[in-house]
């Protein structure tokens, strides 16, 4: 989905209405304070129109006929503004208070419709731009989305009464006063639809410059960047992405600032006339003198509450124009995920399954056949870029397939969150949280049942009670050395927590993709020398280059440019001396001492 070029009046009443809602339903009795005190402000107005008309009425007549219909209005006006003085400090900080609740309200929004964001749509670069406009929605619109509607309401309350007043006086004119506006109105509208297209132009750019940013600003990135000495290069592509949106910005505003000033002079001409208007007809005896100066006092008011409606339309348009696209992404993202029925696993069947990223030429994966028997311990295996994380990705329930089916005990998977529900993943890059150890640990199942006991086992399970035990908070410990009394860990340290991680979730399916990378050869060995009973019961699907850590599985299965080439067991393997006994080979041959040429144990093969 693309960014719309405008909005469509109906979709700008629609989107109206959903900001109304937005701010109604993020603090509804401020809201309506605010709504009355400027219905107030309007009356005021009103009432000092006709005292106006009073006064210039009585003047030369007899002052004493003047008064009994001056003071109640005098009172009337002395009342209100005495109310609307009294409540505009309390209006203000009222608003200040709408104002951040609603961007809560908004940012909450748009991040619960992320969460049920499926993995896939993050693939998709459309997405970002969808989300990165819906971001800024929430990040920078709140305040002004707030403050121009009630101003804007404000204004329009305001000339509500003016317009009344000043038509219950001549209302001939009051026609011809509405057609002022129209060519401000309309430069406004075109300013904001090019003003958002503009936006729509620039937010892979944007995304791009954020990217650098954070390459430049980033912790993580700090080492490598200084290393090599990259910094200078990335700020000159960051400098002149920000080059070309300031060019594109000064086009689109020397352009829309022409068509302001043309509208500006032709609004004014239109007041023009209206003046003469009223001039000719009280010299035709049409109105009175003190109604017509009255009238032209109200066509004053009513032009400065219409100019700053304008204003404010543009500015609230703006915000409008990226509410639209936070309906569309909070629409496109709101299927509510399924809890599935829990049962137990059975064993897992992929037939003729075919994978391609969005946007890609090719599949990734062809007419893959698997089969992974309920607790059989089955290894993936293949060059670079064969395949094997988006096989995983797939079996987990994180894409959907391109083709093909996915059955459990023969019955097929229709719902991805039954496999996502039973699959626990150790992804090759997983995630460091800069949270609490603990959190790291049981974010593997948010709300589990007895979480003391399961994050005991877990850990000792990994092998990462001991890095819990050697830190000053143990397991309250942060991990994050940018937050204050914060630590870090290794990389091997990480990914004992990323395991444990994959343990707490007590899955019947366990996905380990290079789950010993990271880890020292004595960890890895004993990792997979306790494979079998550390996930007892369970299926294993685990992804490795180490051919030694392969050899023991149950059956094995080499990938080969997104295709299944070769299964069977490690021997059968061998035998059959294709891609497997290849792999297989070349690393056994980096263990031989070439000097003497006696082969040396890999200490992870057994036997
Ligand atoms: N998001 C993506 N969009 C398009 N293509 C992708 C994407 N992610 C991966 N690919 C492509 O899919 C192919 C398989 O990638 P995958 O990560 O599954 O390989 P792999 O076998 O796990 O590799 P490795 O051993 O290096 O981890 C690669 O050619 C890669 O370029």
């Amino acid at each position: 989905m693309t960014a719309a070029k405008g909005l469509s009046t109906r979709s700008l009443a629609g989107t109206t209405v959903f900001a109304l809602r937005l701010i109604w339903a993020a603090d509804r009795r401020r809201f309506t304070a605010i709504l009355v005190h400027q219905l107030f402000s309007a009356a005021t107005l009103s009432l000092m129109m006709l005292v106006t008309k009073e006064v210039l009425g009585g003047l030369g007549g007899d002052a004493r006929d003047l008064w009994p219909k001056l003071i109640p209005l005098l009172m009337a006006v002395m009342v209100l503004t005495s109310i609307n003085g009294a409540f505009r400090g309390l209006a203000q900080s009222w608003q200040r208070v709408l104002a951040v609740k609603t961007d809560r309200h908004i940012l909450s929004l748009v991040l619960r419709s992320t969460i049920k964001t499926e993995l896939l749509t993050f693939e998709d670069p459309a997405f970002y731009d969808r989300l990165q406009r819906a971001v800024f929605a929430s990040r920078v619109q709140p305040i002004t989305l707030v403050s121009s509607a009630v101003a804007i309401i404000q204004a329009s309350f305001s000339l509500i009464a003016v317009g009344a007043t000043f038509a219950a006086m001549t209302w001939i004119l009051l026609p011809l006063c509405l057609l002022a506006p129209i060519p401000l109105f309309r430069a406004a509208k075109q300013e904001r639809d090019a003003r958002y297209g503009l936006n729509g132009k620039l937010a892979e750019n944007r995304r791009v410059r954020d990217y650098l940013e954070r390459l430049l600003t980033g912790r993580d990135e700090a080492k490598e960047i200084r290393a090599f000495g990259i910094g200078p290069v990335l700020f000159d592509r960051w400098n002149s992405r920000y080059d070309e949106e300031i060019a594109d910005t000064t086009v689109l505003y020397r352009r829309h600032a022409r068509r302001k000033i043309a509208a500006r002079l032709t609004g004014d001409l239109i007041t023009v006339a209206i003046i003469g208007g009223v001039w000719l007809y009280a010299g035709s005896g049409g109105i009175d003198v003190p109604t017509a100066i009255a009238a032209l006092l109200g066509l004053f008011l009513l032009n400065t509450r219409v100019q700053a409606i304008t204003f404010l339309f543009n500015a609230l348009g703006d915000v409008l124009l990226y509410l639209a696209d936070l309906r569309l992404f909070a629409a496109s993202s709101s299927a509510e995920p399924v809890e599935p029925a829990r049962r137990a696993y059975g064993s897992l069947s992929a037939r003729d399954l075919g994978f391609r990223y969005p946007g890609a030429s090719e599949p990734t994966l062809h007419g893959v056949d698997i089969d992974l028997p309920a607790g059989e311990i089955v290894a993936l295996v293949g060059t670079n870029g064969s395949g094997k994380t988006t096989l995983a990705k797939v079996l987990a329930g994180l894409y959907p397939p391109s083709t093909g089916s996915l059955s459990i005990d023969g019955e097929p998977v229709r719902d991805p969150g039954v496999l996502r529900d039973r699959t626990a993943v150790l992804f090759q890059d997983f995630v460091k949280y800069r949270l609490t150890v603990t959190d790291n640990i049981e974010f593997g199942r948010p709300g589990a049942e007895d979480p003391a006991r399961r994050l005991a086992e877990a850990a000792r399970s990994a092998a990462a009670d001991t890095i819990a035990e050697r830190l000053d908070h143990g397991y309250d410990t942060v991990l994050g050395a940018e937050f204050s009394g914060g630590t870090d860990l290794s990389l091997g340290q990480w990914q004992r927590l990323a395991l444990a991680r994959a343990f707490y979730r007590d899955s019947p399916f366990v996905i380990l993709d290079e789950p010993t990378a990271s880890l020292d050869a004595q960890a890895e060995a004993e990792l997979f020398d306790k494979l079998r009973d550390l996930f007892k019961g369970r299926t294993v699907l685990f992804v490795s280059h180490r051919m030694s850590n392969v050899r023991g599985a149950d059956r094995i299965y080499t990938l080969d440019r997104g295709r299944i080439v070769e299964s069977g067991d490690h021997e059968s393997l061998l035998a059959a001396d294709g891609i497997y006994a290849k792999l297989f080979r070349l690393q056994a041959a980096g263990y031989e001492d070439r000097d003497t040429g006696v082969g040396v144990r890999d200490p992870a093969i057994p036997g």
